[in-house]
């Protein structure tokens, strides 16, 4: 971290620079009133004050008072500036990480931990830029000037009265060390917490539905519950600094005091001596107590900035990116090939060979856990690749620039993903800049022109957390617009017409095949009268495609597909 924390400083060598110079004049200014007061006590004591000398002193003092502002004023303001910069930066660099990382790395870091790292530990690092930084200049100036003048004046008096802020040190350090651990408990039960009400307010209606509410406040309970304990931990640790620091500041007044005396009366002292070493102890306790503040800044930042590496540094493991742009999507193909997730312990796809032409529509049907949606997800390339034998163009999918690849898609997932924006908005997201006619066009493909003319202002109604709630079908089709709207080479609709009617399914699928004649599409369902008009059918079990072919071939196999298409046409019927 040390190293680290360098490293930003010598990038604003000037800055810093500035801010350790009027640092240390303010320390200085701040021990001239001691110094002062010294001389005055002693000309005093000794009868020899004068008007000049007085009025000089105090000339003195209120220039060393308008200097102490001054500078305090900008040190205070460059240190602290510099330190909110530096939370900026931080928080772009590690958000610039976020966008660019792929699913892997997010089954790596649950949200509520990514949030806390995001905001808690940038803070915890940005204290020590700030703060950290302050205490070493201010603190160490202090200490640094204060005990070489005091041994000036009496070495012997200073020794026996720094003996018990050395016991002060090792006791704040003894402390801070107890309390590092329970800083780092604490920490963990806000990821806790941080996760717990994500999960509350993403599954609200369910854990409604299913009366769990009293369950949930029970667990969010024990986590708050959890998070005061280490609160409280926290507290008495650092109750413990005050009496600890009173206790042997007190010590060191009796040994100045007690010595001070007994060296005065010998005349190795002058009375402005003991005084200035009495004034002296007590500036000392402030820079001591900061060291307090020091060990705890330093050790949040230390576990902070551990936890910010460890988000930086984690990759999504995905394969380097290709060089060759993909000019247009020509052919998809798998040869035997196996895929596995990175936790996973078994494949999801096994000896996968099809090849997807330009132009085709093609249907995935299978059970539920089948690997459907893994295939699909091979052509976002959102995790590594499994085997090798997966081209496009003939050309390993490797060698392509992934986002040359997504251009080339559409992707409708079955979790569909809206803003808090218009619905204009999200489904311009598809293609940014879209002329408003273009966005008609896609919302008339999706069947939705006549769910947004009971829409109170029509393609601006808000949608989302802060806009209308709308219903599950209806977000599906505001998503299929959305990739309408790009005119994608391919389509792929994963399992997205799941939430709406026959009727309107049938419609959508219609204006698929019209509006979309010659391009290729890919239909992940359940409902085979989805994919009754595909030009080829995959029915995946277990990872493998276990039968394939026209859907008028699949019927005469009297397989899988032939069972489930007589289940759902009787089942249709009665429905009618
Ligand atoms: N992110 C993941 N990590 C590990 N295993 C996963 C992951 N996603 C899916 N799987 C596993 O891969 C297998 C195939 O899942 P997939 O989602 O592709 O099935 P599916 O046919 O699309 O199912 P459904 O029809 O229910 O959507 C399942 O055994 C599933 O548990």
């Amino acid at each position: 971290m040390i190293g680290f924390i360098m490293n930003y400083v010598k990038q604003h060598k000037w800055l810093y620079l500035l801010v350790a110079i009027t640092l240390i004049i303010y320390d200085v200014s701040l021990l001239v009133p001691t110094k002062i007061i010294q001389g005055l006590v002693d000309k005093i004591s000794q009868q020899t004050l004068t008007e000049a000398s007085l009025i000089q002193d105090m000339l003195i003092l209120v220039g060393v008072t308008i200097l102490t502002y001054v500078t305090g004023y900008i040190w205070h303001v460059k240190l602290f500036q510099s330190s909110v910069r530096f939370k900026f930066e931080m928080q772009q660099q590690s958000f610039w990480k976020l966008v660019v990382m792929r699913t892997p790395f997010y089954e790596k870091f649950r949200s509520g931990d990514v949030m806390t790292r995001f905001s808690t530990d940038v803070e915890g690092l940005m204290d020590m830029v700030g703060y950290g930084l302050m205490i070493v200049v201010y603190a160490g100036g202090m200490i640094a000037f204060i005990i070489p003048t005091m041994f000036v004046i009496s070495w012997q008096i200073s020794l026996v009265a720094l003996i018990p802020m050395v016991m002060l040190v090792a006791g704040i350090y003894f402390i801070g060390q107890q309390q590092d651990k329970a800083v780092e408990a604490n920490r963990e039960a806000v990821a806790d917490l941080n996760d717990e009400v994500l999960e509350v307010v993403e599954g609200i209606r369910v854990t409604r539905a299913y009366s769990k509410k009293e369950r949930q406040e029970r667990k969010f309970q024990e986590r708050t519950r959890k998070l005061a304990r280490g609160g409280d931990n926290i507290m008495v640790f650092q109750s413990l600094y005050s009496p600890l620091a009173t206790i042997l500041l007190g010590l060191a007044t009796v040994a100045i005091l007690g010595m001070g005396a007994i060296f005065l009366e010998r005349g190795q002292v002058s009375l402005g001596q003991v005084i200035a070493l009495q004034l002296y102890t007590g500036t000392l306790l402030e820079p001591f107590w900061m060291l307090s503040d020091f060990i705890l800044v330093y050790q949040t930042g230390k576990t902070s900035f551990v936890k910010l590496q460890e988000l930086i540094e984690t990759g999504d493991d995905m394969e380097e990116d290709g060089k060759d742009l993909l000019v247009s999507l020509q052919e998809v193909a798998f040869r035997d090939y196996d895929f596995r997730y990175p936790q996973a312990e078994r494949n999801s796809l096994i000896g996968i060979s099809w090849t997807l032409k330009a132009g085709q529509t093609v249907g995935i049907v299978g059970k539920t856990g089948s690997g459907k949606t893994t295939l699909v997800r091979q052509f976002l390339r959102q995790y590594p690749i499994g085997t090798q034998g997966f081209t496009i163009n003939g050309q390993s999918v490797l060698d392509f620039k992934r986002s040359s690849i997504e251009g080339k898609i559409g992707y409708v997932p079955q979790e569909h993903i809206l803003f808090s924006k218009t619905v204009r908005e999200n489904i311009a997201l598809g293609k940014p800049g879209s002329q408003i006619e273009e966005i008609a066009q896609a919302i008339e493909t999706a069947d939705f022109t006549k769910d947004l003319e009971r829409m109170s202002e029509g393609m601006e109604t808000m949608i989302g957390e802060r806009g209308v709630s709308i219903s599950g079908g209806q977000k599906q089709r505001i998503s299929i617009a959305r990739a309408f709207l790009r005119n994608p080479e391919l389509l792929i609709l994963d399992d997205s017409l799941s939430a709406v009617d026959a009727r309107t399914e049938r419609q959508i699928i219609e204006n698929i095949q019209r509006e979309r004649e010659g391009k290729t599409n890919i239909i992940v369902t359940h409902r085979l009268s989805a994919v009754h008009h595909a030009d080829w059918i995959l029915v995946l079990e277990d990872g493998r495609i276990i039968e394939e072919g026209t859907p008028g071939q699949l019927l005469a196999n009297e397989g899988w597909y032939y069972e489930q298409y007589q289940r759902q046409q009787s089942q249709e019927g009665e429905e009618a």
